[in-house]
């Protein structure tokens, strides 16, 4: 029974992914301040789950161990139809995927379709095919479900948020440019200072794996896919351009910085272990730029005047802003625009690790309470 000083807990949450983001993310719905609307009903691992439509009794201390001796093997399609049948009026329920799985994001349109609203830092479906993009869309028009994802931009930072401020209020988007990979953020601000020599390339990618900010497989974030990626999730914000990449962030121009010999390799942990070999290649890369009294930094453009699209390593004046401000997994997004002109909105701050990240997934969340 509810009243006002215990609201009903209306919104059932369902948690799928428990890595590092997705741990933070329990761990700071747990915290939240009782009475909470919230109840999570569903755990799940890449092995195993459990689901008890009236509410899991975890604490911070216990649900991994419970979730690691669960006998259930997860059966994600069958999870879904299974949260399908706590959809009521007045009991929202939630699905918040915190892999970086394929498989979960192409079932995004299913989910939306039973009325299950889908919060994610996962860019997976909105940086995929303009087909899948556009069935996300029309399954969440049709059923009235949300499908939420701040944090696969600039992870906390209010990147999204802003840019769709920007436009359901008239403004028109010129351009949005900046630095939007946190490990590239993280790895530049570290190699490329300005000397000509300093720490191993091989050696900051490894701290920017252990501090969280790197995709599960790191080459994601070298090869500029994760860059691309997010390009492509705000231009699809930008009524111009909504259409404009048919293939998705493959259709974005971007220079990758994985050897090619290291292209195939299949686990992050070969990767890293090879990666030493290459050490020479980037140690020319960063003397050839301080040699111009220039860093090196890693961007990405999304131009709408000329439609141009792009995520590339760049040269920066030592006195560029870009070289200056930047610290630790820092994101700089500037949004140029009708009304932000000649000088942009800029929103900065950390752009990766699982604490900023899971904000930016609980502040979704409450977009819903
Ligand atoms: N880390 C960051 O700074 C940021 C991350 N993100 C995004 O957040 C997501 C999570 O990142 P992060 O926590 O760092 O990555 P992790 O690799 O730490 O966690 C991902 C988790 O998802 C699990 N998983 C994979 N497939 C499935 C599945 N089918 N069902 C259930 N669980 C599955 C993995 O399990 P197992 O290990 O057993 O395979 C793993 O525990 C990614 O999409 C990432 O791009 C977005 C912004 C910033
Ligand atoms: N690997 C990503 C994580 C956030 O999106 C990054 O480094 O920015
Ligand atoms: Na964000």
């Amino acid at each position: 029974m509810s009243s006002a000083s215990t609201p009903a807990k209306s919104i059932s949450v369902a948690v799928v992914g428990v890595g590092g983001v997705g741990a933070e993310f329990i761990n700071q719905l747990l915290a939240f301040p009782q009475p909470s609307p919230f109840r999570i009903v569903s755990l799940s691992s890449s092995k195993t789950h459990f689901f008890h439509p009236d509410g899991l009794s975890i604490t911070n201390d216990s649900w991994r161990s419970e979730l690691a001796s669960a006998p259930n093997k997860l059966d994600f399609p069958g999870l879904v139809r299974e949260l399908a049948g706590v959809v009521a009026p007045g009991q929202k329920v939630v699905l918040v995927d915190n892999t970086s799985s394929e498989d979960v994001a192409a079932l995004y349109p299913t989910i939306l379709g039973f009325g299950i609203d889908v919060i994610t830092p996962n860019k997976k479906a909105y940086s995929g095919t303009l087909q899948l993009y556009e069935r996300i869309l029309s399954s969440a028009l049709e059923s009235g479900a949300r499908f939420l994802n701040e944090a696969t931009v600039g992870a906390g930072l209010p990147i999204i948020s802003t840019l769709k401020d920007l436009v359901a209020t008239g403004d028109k988007i010129t351009k949005i440019e900046g630095v939007f990979s946190g490990t590239m953020s993280y790895i530049f601000n570290n190699f490329s200072t300005g000397a000509a020599t300093g720490p191993a390339f091989s050696a900051v990618v490894s701290v920017a794996r252990e501090k969280g900010y790197t995709e599960p497989h790191p080459a994601d974030d070298l090869n500029g896919a994760d860059v691309a990626r997010k390009l492509t999730i705000l231009s699809r914000y930008i009524p111009a351009l909504r259409g404009a990449l048919p293939d998705g962030y493959k259709s974005v121009a971007t220079t990758s910085l994985v050897p090619a010999a290291l292209a195939g390799v299949a686990s992050g942990d070969a990767f890293i272990a090879q990666l030493p070999a290459f050490d020479a290649h980037y140690d020319a890369m960063r003397a050839a730029a301080a040699a111009e009294g220039k860093v090196l930094r890693f961007v990405g453009v999304v131009d709408v005047l000329s439609g141009t699209i792009k995520a590339d390593l760049e040269k920066y004046d030592n006195t560029h802003p870009f070289a200056t401000s930047l610290g630790g997994s820092d994101n700089i997004v500037m949004f140029h625009t009708e009304r932000y002109s000649p000088r942009p909105l800029i929103v900065q701050g950390a752009g990766a690790g699982a604490a900023v990240t899971a904000m930016g997934v609980m502040s979704d969340l409450l977009k819903l309470v």
